[in-house]
C-alpha cells in the first residue's frame, strides 16, 4: 500500500505555497482547505465526491458530510431515494447507448448482424429517441423502462457483440459502464424496478459534471470543501470563472488534478495523433499558468490504476503490445519471467514514467513548488479511505510545520 501513497514535497516550500497566511481569517475559515478539483472529462472527479459520500456512510466515526452552512448531513440522506432512483436512471441510459454502440459497430463490418433481432431493434429505436429528442440524453423525462434490461442482456450474448466489446475494434464505453456490462446479474438489478443502488454501483455511474458544484467533508480533523468541476471541452472554458469564484475564499488551496492513467493509449477525438493523456498533461500544464494558482499546492491523482493495469496486461499479450506500450509511455515494459510465481504484475514503473511527465510540467513551470501525488482507484473504497487518511495526516502535519513559521 506504502507504494501507492506517494509523497513528494519539501516542507519548507509547503510553508511558503499555503495559501491567506497574509489575510485575516476567522477560526471557522480558517481550518477549511479548499480542493479546487480540475482534470478532462472522464478522469474520476466526481467519482471522487461520490466516494467520500459512502464512506460518509461506511466509516462515520472518520467521514462526515455536511451542507452549506456546515450543518451535519445524517448518513441516510447523503443519498436520497430521489438521487438513488435518478442514478439507476442513469445506468439505463448508459446501459442502453453502450449496446447500441456494440451493434453499430458489428454492423460496420457485417452490416446484416441482427437484422432480424427484436431485441437489437427496440435498442436501437429507444437510443434514437434519446439522440432526437431536443433534451439532454441525460434529462429526467427521458426514463427507460424495465423491460430493456433483458434486451440488452440479450444482446450482450452474441458471440460477435461479446467479442466487439472485450476485444475490439474499439468502441467507446466508459470505464463505468463495463462495471455493469461484465456482469449479467448487475444489468437484471439495474432494470428491475424495486432495486437500490449499493455503494459499488453508485461509484460507477458515469454522468458528465455540467458546470460546478462544491461539497463540504470532515475527513478524521480536517474540514474539506471540495469544488468540483466538469472536464469536457464546454466545461473547461469556466475554469478562470471557477478560479475567479472560488480562489478568493478564506482558506487553505489545494489545486487537485486527477488525470486517468488508463487514457494513455486511447487517441484524443479532437487532435489527430495526440492521445487522451496528452491531453490531459497540456491542459494541466495551462491550469499552472492561470492567476491565482500560484497560491495553491498542486495535488495530483493518477486515477483508474485498476484500468491501467488491465490494459496494460491486455496489450502485453498482443504481439505487438509490449513495442506499442513502448511507443506510447517513453519506456520498455518489464518482462514477467516465464512461471514466476508471487506478486502479479503491477506496472509501478510503467505509472511513474507517467507521474514522471506531470513533474517535469511541474519543474518547468515552478521548480520551489510543493506537490503531492497518489495513484488512486476512485471506485475502491478500502484504497481511496488510505489516501484520504494520507492525505489528511500529511496536511495536520504541515499546519505544525507552518505554525512554527508564523
Ligand atoms: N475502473 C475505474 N473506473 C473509474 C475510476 N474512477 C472513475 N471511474 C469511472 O469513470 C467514469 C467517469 O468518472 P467521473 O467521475 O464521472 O469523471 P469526471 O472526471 O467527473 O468527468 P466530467 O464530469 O465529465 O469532467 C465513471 O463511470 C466512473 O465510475 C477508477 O479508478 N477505476
Ligand atoms: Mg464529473
Amino acid at each position: 500500500m506504502g507504494s501507492l501513497c506517494s509523497r513528494e514535497e519539501d516542507g519548507n516550500d509547503t510553508v511558503t505555497t499555503m495559501n491567506g497566511q497574509n489575510k485575516k481569517k476567522t477560526k471557522k475559515e480558517g481550518d477549511i482547505i479548499h480542493f479546487f478539483m480540475l482534470g478532462i472529462e472522464g478522469a474520476g472527479k466526481t467519482t471522487i465526491v461520490r466516494q467520500l459520500k459512502c464512506l460518509c456512510i461506511q466509516k462515520p466515526q472518520s467521514y462526515q458530510m455536511y451542507d452549506d452552512s456546515w450543518n451535519l448531513i445524517d448518513r441516510e440522506k447523503i443519498f436520497d431515494n430521489y438521487e438513488l432512483e435518478n442514478l439507476k436512471n442513469v445506468v439505463r441510459i448508459n446501459l442502453l447507448t453502450a449496446a447500441n454502440s456494440l451493434i453499430r459497430k458489428v454492423r460496420e463490418t457485417d452490416e446484416e448482424h441482427m437484422r432480424s433481432s427484436g431485441a437489437a431493434a427496440a435498442v436501437l429505436r429507444r437510443c434514437s429517441q434519446l439522440y432526437e429528442a431536443e433534451v439532454d440524453i441525460y434529462d429526467i423525462s427521458n426514463q427507460i423502462e424495465d423491460e430493456y434490461g433483458a434486451y440488452i442482456i440479450e444482446i450482450l450474448s452474441d458471440p460477435q457483440i461479446r467479442r466487439c466489446l472485450d476485444q475490439g475494434p474499439p468502441v467507446k464505453i466508459e470505464d463505468g459502464t463495463r462495471f455493469f456490462l461484465k456482469d449479467e446479474g448487475r444489468i437484471r438489478n439495474i432494470f428491475t424496478h424495486s432495486y437500490q443502488l449499493t455503494n459499488d454501483d453508485i461509484v460507477h455511474v458515469r454522468k458528465p459534471t455540467v458546470s460546478f458544484k462544491s461539497y463540504k467533508f470532515r475527513i478524521k480533523q480536517l474540514r474539506v470543501e471540495i469544488h468540483d468541476m466538469g472536464g469536457q471541452k464546454s466545461e473547461l472554458v469556466k475554469i478562470p470563472q471557477f478560479m475567479r469564484q472560488f480562489l478568493t475564499t478564506d482558506g487553505h488551496c489545494f489545486l487537485l488534478y486527477v488525470s486517468s492513467l488508463a487514457a494513455f493509449q486511447e487517441p484524443d477525438k479532437d487532435v489527430k495523433g495526440r492521445t487522451v493523456l496528452d491531453k490531459s498533461a497540456a491542459i494541466f500544464k495551462l491550469v499552472l499558468e492561470m492567476n491565482g494558482v500560484d497560491e495553491c499546492t498542486v495535488m495530483i491523482f493518477f486515477n483508474k490504476q485498476d484500468r491501467f493495469e488491465e490494459i496494460c496486461r491486455e496489450m502485453m499479450q498482443k504481439e505487438d503490445g509490449k513495442r506499442q506500450l513502448e511507443k506510447v509511455l517513453g519506456i520498455p515494459p518489464k518482462v514477467q519471467k516465464e512461471g514466476k510465481k508471487g506478486k502479479p504484475e503491477n506496472y509501478d514503473h510503467l505509472k511513474d514514467a507517467i507521474r514522471s511527465r506531470f513533474k517535469e510540467i511541474l519543474k518547468e513551470n515552478n521548480d520551489k513548488k510543493s506537490y503531492y501525488m497518489k495513484y488512486t482507484q476512485a471506485t475502491d473504497a478500502q484504497l481511496m479511505s488510505t489516501i484520504f487518511y494520507a492525505v489528511e495526516n500529511e496536511i495536520i502535519s504541515s499546519y505544525f510545520t507552518q505554525a512554527r513559521y508564523i
